[in-house]
């Protein structure tokens, strides 16, 4: 049984530790930690762990083996390198890190382990939707992705997002799938701003238009509108030589009443990618048994990173922004 810590008691954390407590195989929440005792006094009632308020001490207790990062972003760096330096499996929610300078930090330290000890929570690689586009392309029936159109919709946000979080808060899930989804890199990135909505706040440009170019010439564009209020609709529709993918849209009933036609739109990311964090976290309580990881890496953390760098600067200068990697990926990846 993999003993977990779990660091980070909020939305996301509770969601997790009630999956780790109620889904998965293999694994039990033996320690909670948050800065807020109470969240953490919260969670361990889900799953009866011991609570802690600092997260070193969760690392380094004896009866932790692997680790859970659900923090917020940019709190990650540390209890990664702690983790690291503990020599205890990792699995880290998204980002990574909040820039990619701190993400290279993470990446020397885990080849210098020489243990391959981080996943990486960008689950929507797990997400049958993503899955099944990703294979309709590998397929060859369709030649090649010219074009991709995709939208990430939140129904709103707090007044603590800001204009940046567009990018390395939310859109980082589309830097990550849709370059694994073409098998390609990125080459450039630019940020349009359409007229503000009158549902955001001052520290918040929204919607934003993100356009990615990769190497090859595939070109993306990416509409992240985080207070469109009708729901959270996730989209992606890749337009190849020979015809177009449209990622599927969960299914619910149609319902027919009062001379209207209406269905269901999800309102968060924890009921529309539910079996997709499910997926990625049995697949990292798996993998533990044999000392792998099967799911993205501290590499594609780094490479989302400095794409999402690219595309806070172009927030700013308005201007094509070109995305280099400061280092070669490392054998350790390969
Ligand atoms: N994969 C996905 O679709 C999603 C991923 N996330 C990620 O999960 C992480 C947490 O996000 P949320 O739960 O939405 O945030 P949240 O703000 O609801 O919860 C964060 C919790 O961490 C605690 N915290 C802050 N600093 C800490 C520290 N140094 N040590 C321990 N706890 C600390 C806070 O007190 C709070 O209880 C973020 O990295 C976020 O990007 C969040 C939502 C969806
Ligand atoms: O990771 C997430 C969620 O998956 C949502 O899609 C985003 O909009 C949110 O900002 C972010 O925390």
């Amino acid at each position: 049984m993999l003993r977990v810590g779990v660091i980070g008691c909020g939305g996301m954390g509770k969601d997790h530790i009630k999956r780790l407590t109620n889904k998965i195989q293999g694994a039990e929440v033996t320690a909670v930690s948050d800065v807020f005792e109470e969240s953490a006094k919260q969670a361990a009632a889900i799953c009866g762990a011991k609570v802690y308020t600092d997260a070193n001490e969760l690392i380094n207790d004896p009866d932790v083996d692997a680790v859970f990062i659900v923090s917020p972003g940019f709190a990650h760096v540390e209890s990664l390198l702690t983790a690291i330096k503990a020599g205890k499996r990792i699995f880290c929610e998204k980002p990574l890190c909040t820039t990619a300078e701190d993400c290279l930090k993470v990446v020397e330290a885990e080849v210098a382990s020489g243990k391959h000890l981080i996943q990486l929570g960008f689950m929507r690689r797990y997400d049958k939707g993503y899955m099944q586009v990703k294979e309709a392309l590998t397929s060859g029936e369709y030649g090649e992705p010219l074009i991709l159109h995709c939208t990430h919709r939140n129904p709103e946000v707090g007044t603590n997002y800001t204009t940046p979080m567009a990018v390395h808060d939310t859109a980082i899930h589309e830097i990550d799938v849709l370059h694994w989804l073409v098998d390609d890199e990125y080459e450039s990135a630019q940020v349009i701003m359409p007229k503000v909505t009158k549902y955001s706040h001052s520290e918040l440009k929204d919607p934003q238009i993100m356009l990615l170019r990769t190497k090859k010439g595939v070109c993306i564009d990416v509409e992240v509108f985080v207070n469109c209020k009708f729901g959270y609709d996730i989209n992606c529709e890749v337009v190849c030589e020979d015809g177009a993918i449209k990622m599927p849209s969960p299914i619910y009933p149609s319902i027919r009443k009062n001379a209207a036609v209406s269905t269901t739109i999800d309102t968060d990311c924890f009921v529309r990618f539910k079996d997709a964090y499910d997926t990625e976290v049995q697949d990292w309580v798996d993998a533990a048994a044999e000392g792998a990881i099967n799911g993205p890496t501290a590499w594609d953390g780094y490479l989302a990173a400095i794409t999402a760098d690219a595309l806070v600067k172009a927030q700013e200068t308005g201007a094509v922004e070109k995305i280099n990697a400061a280092v070669e990926k490392p054998e350790f990846y390969k």
